[in-house]
């Protein structure tokens, strides 16, 4: 069994999302597709779903033309796509949700008894049992896509399209993604997989095909070549990733930025301190749900007001208002939720914040888009209608120019590919040497590691249970540090799954 695209081109008005795409995928195999925001992997599987029709080319699965009129069309062939744009109904329970598409049914009424037994079955093997019987409106992000993905399993996917969902969970979750892909390789499931994280891709598939402006430029088995490899064939030219492990500045005295000793953790019911030093990268690293989202918000007047000493004086922020006009920047972990405006367009988007705050637009937009590296058409177009990884660039471009004197990052980097995000930390490395600060949670440890050693005074802080469970400077800021600081020995979590009230 194999699923064979031939040719496949589709554009949306004069963009060519996709060109002539080819790929051929076996059964039990596990392809990675992986390109720069904006190269087609969306709409790519978007049109091997059904989602939207393709302009010309064929796609055939065993050898029978698949020509999808409808998603329902594609799931009665088994053919299902999980993406970062949640299917899910939210005032439906979690067991609702997963069974939607196939309701068991007893005497023309669904058979609830049957329902909840599916549910409970896949739910189990996912290890997310106490998300029964809750209403999906009632989950934070990461746990919404996880049953986003038990609602496709329950499916029994013959092709299964996994769209970035990933970058929205956890280590923990991932880990389990890991085991169900695997548990479908075995029965011969064909898995695409589209993910900007290396070590995800590494971990976990057969193959790679490369897409590069709509095009797929090659395929290989994932082992043959290196991550640099891949990223130069993504660009188009020769390119060097970049790795901070054992770069990092020694550690040094800092001088003073903002100091908060009262910081309420309101899932945990705990109170933290921080201080942050100017120049300085803070990476917030820890299992999912353990305080660091509260952490980020309390600073920023989130939970009400806050005490702290800002540039050695004593501050009170009381909202949101009042910490913009402290020169503080907030970027939300949920760019559907907190971040895009998604009736506005691009130059709207961007200018977001300087709008609130000073009342005007951005000068020159355009400009600010290309230093972003954004991919699109025009600047008048919905936000909506660029990729995933297009959007947040503009989430966090639109606080890049207000000149914030202490960014809250909350995994800004989430769906953009590994070339820009090496730009934003760059980006971000220029203004803590300015003088300013960047405290930024990430649920990539690599990323926390690479960023902070790019300026001479940073720190990862670890937390665990609502407190800070481990500061690391210096060379101690490593993968094996960060992992053992955020699971310490014999402690068990007491929930798997972020807390009710730490909405990441
Ligand atoms: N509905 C739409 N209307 C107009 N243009 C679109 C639409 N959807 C996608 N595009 C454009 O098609 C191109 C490919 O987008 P696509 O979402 O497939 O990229 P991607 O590789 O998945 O990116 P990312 O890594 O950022 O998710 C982009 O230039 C995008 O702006």
């Amino acid at each position: 069994m194999s699923l064979e695209i031939k040719n496949v081109s589709k554009h949306y008005g004069a963009v060519i999302a996709i060109k002539e795409a080819n790929m051929v995928v076996n059964s039990g195999e596990v392809r990675a597709i992986l390109g720069g925001n904006g190269s087609g992997k969306s709409t790519l599987a978007k049109v091997i779903s059904g989602l939207v029709g393709s302009n010309s080319g064929e796609i055939s699965f065993d050898g029978v033309p698949l020509d999808f009129s409808s998603p329902k069309d594609a799931k009665k062939h088994q053919v299902i796509m999980t993406s970062q744009e949640l299917s899910l109904f939210k005032n439906l329970t979690v067991e609702e949700n997963i069974c939607i598409c196939n309701l068991p049914t007893k005497n023309m009424m669904t058979n609830r008894k049957q329902m909840k037994e599916r549910a409970k079955d896949i739910l189990k093997r996912m290890q997310l049992e106490s998300l029964m019987g809750k209403l999906v409106s009632e989950l934070a992000p990461n746990q919404q896509y996880m049953v986003e993905l038990a609602k496709a399993i329950v499916q029994e996917p013959r092709i299964l399209i996994i769209d970035e969902i990933t970058s929205a969970l956890y280590r923990e979750d991932v880990e389990i993604v890991d085991e169900i892909v695997s548990e479908l390789k075995q029965k011969g499931c064909i898995i695409l997989f589209i993910s900007h994280r290396m070590a995800e891709l590494y971990a976990m598939c057969d193959s790679v095909t490369i897409m590069r402006n709509g095009e797929t430029v090659g395929t290989y088995p994932i082992m043959d070549k290196t991550e640099d490899e891949y990223l130069s064939l993504m660009i188009g030219s020769k390119i060097e990733s970049y790795h901070g492990e054992g770069k990092h500045q020694e550690k040094s005295k800092r001088d003073i930025f903002m100091r908060a000793n009262h910081i309420p953790i309101p899932s945990y019911h705990t109170y933290e301190m921080l201080e942050i030093g100017k120049g300085e990268i803070i990476g917030i690293a820890g299992l999912q749900g353990h305080g660091q989202t509260d952490l980020l918000q309390a600073l920023y007047g989130g939970f009400g007001k806050i005490n702290i000493e800002l540039d050695g004086k004593k501050v009170t922020v009381k909202n949101a208002k009042e910490a913009v006009s402290h020169g503080f920047a907030y970027i939300s972990g949920d760019r559907e939720r907190d971040g895009t405006f998604s009736e506005r367009n691009l130059t709207e988007n961007l200018s977001a914040v300087q709008e609130l705050v000073k009342h005007k637009k951005i000068p020159n937009a355009k400009k600010v888009l290309d230093e972003l590296h954004v991919k699109y058409d025009n600047q008048n177009e919905l936000i909506t209608s660029l990729s995933g990884g297009n959007q947040q660039k503009i989430v966090v471009g639109r606080w890049l120019t207000a000149s914030p004197r202490i960014i809250f990052a909350d995994d800004p980097t989430k769906g953009i590919d590994v070339n820009a995000r090496t730009d934003l930390h760059k980006e971000f490395a220029k203004i803590a040497n300015n003088g300013n600060a960047v405290v930024m949670i990430s649920s990539d440890d690599d990323e926390l590691v690479s960023i902070t050693s790019m300026v001479k005074t940073s720190k990862v802080i670890v937390m665990y249970e609502g407190h800070i469970s481990a500061i690391l400077e210096g060379n101690d800021i490593n993968r094996e540090n960060i992992f053992a600081a955020a699971m310490p020995i014999n402690a068990i979590p007491e929930e798997k799954g972020a807390r009710e009230d730490d909405k990441r």
